[in-house]
């Protein structure tokens, strides 16, 4: 029997243990994540960084632990539960953009607002505006196949901000765009996420990305060593939403 999530915890996880066809990924992950915080995990490749944020956005089913959503229980949901939870709750950035191939850049980050039942004039222009903080609005009418790949993965974090989730999480957002755009896209993400109280939870094998995030916990070998001692970001004066 566990201790009860801390009330300002938005994600709250205990003991989580998940293998990969026998290939232990996580054994025993502990952590809070603290509402409309910005959560950076770090670790070289391999150490369960993916897996964790997984496990947590109610991708993967645990094998042993607990993991609880806004002190609702996720680890006891069969696939339907979570699909809803994921849906309606979360926002999700992956390394590669995964875009609807046959939609248009605008078409794609209304996408999710429309599933959701947002009208029409309300979707695509909240779709218009995120396109613009994103610095794509000139790509808002073209097919992923038009675009080069760091203009598709700004598009992807449009799409995944738009519906403002609850929690975004990022699996290296920006593996795939050069030093500038990497930048902005985390600039942007970061303080999106601030302004809109979203909490965002940030995977990266980058050392250095981490000084976006408020909060760093370290995975080595799908374990936290440094568990809640985790670094804590000095204040930084706020950064724009938009641009
Ligand atoms: N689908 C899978 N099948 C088998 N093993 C897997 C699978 N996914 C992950 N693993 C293994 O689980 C461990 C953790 O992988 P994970 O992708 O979570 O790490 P990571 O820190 O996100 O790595 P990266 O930075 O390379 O994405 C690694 O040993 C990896 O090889």
């Amino acid at each position: 029997m566990s201790a009860a999530p801390p009330d300002n915890d938005v994600l709250w996880a205990r003991g989580i243990v998940k293998s990969h066809h026998g290939t232990p990924a996580l054994r025993e992950v502990s952590i809070g994540v603290r509402e409309g915080e910005v959560l950076a995990v770090t670790g070289a490749r391999g150490s369960g960084k993916s897996t964790l944020l997984g496990c947590l956005s109610a991708q993967l089913p645990v094998d042993a632990g607990e993991v609880w959503f806004n002190s609702s229980p996720v680890h006891t949901l069969g696939r339907a539960g979570r699909e809803k939870l994921r849906r309606e709750r979360f926002g999700f950035v992956g390394s590669e953009p995964q875009l609807v191939p046959e939609l248009t850049a605008r078409e794609n980050v209304a996408l999710p607002l429309l599933l959701a039942g947002v009208g029409h004039r309300a979707a695509y222009g909240a779709a218009d505006d995120w396109l613009e903080r994103l610095d794509v609005a000139a790509c808002a009418k073209r097919r992923p196949e038009e675009l080069i790949r760091s203009q598709c993965q700004r598009i992807a974090v449009a799409r995944a901000l738009a519906p403002l989730p609850r929690v975004v999480f990022a699996d290296d957002p920006t593996a795939p765009l050069h030093r500038e755009a990497r930048d902005q896209v985390l600039r942007i993400l970061t303080s999106a996420a601030r302004s809109h109280q979203l909490t965002l939870v940030l995977a990266t094998h980058d050392p250095e990305l981490a000084r976006y995030a408020d909060r760093t916990v370290a995975l080595v070998d799908g374990r936290t060593p440094v568990p809640a001692t985790a670094v804590r970001r000095p204040a930084a004066a706020p950064v724009a939403a938009s641009h």
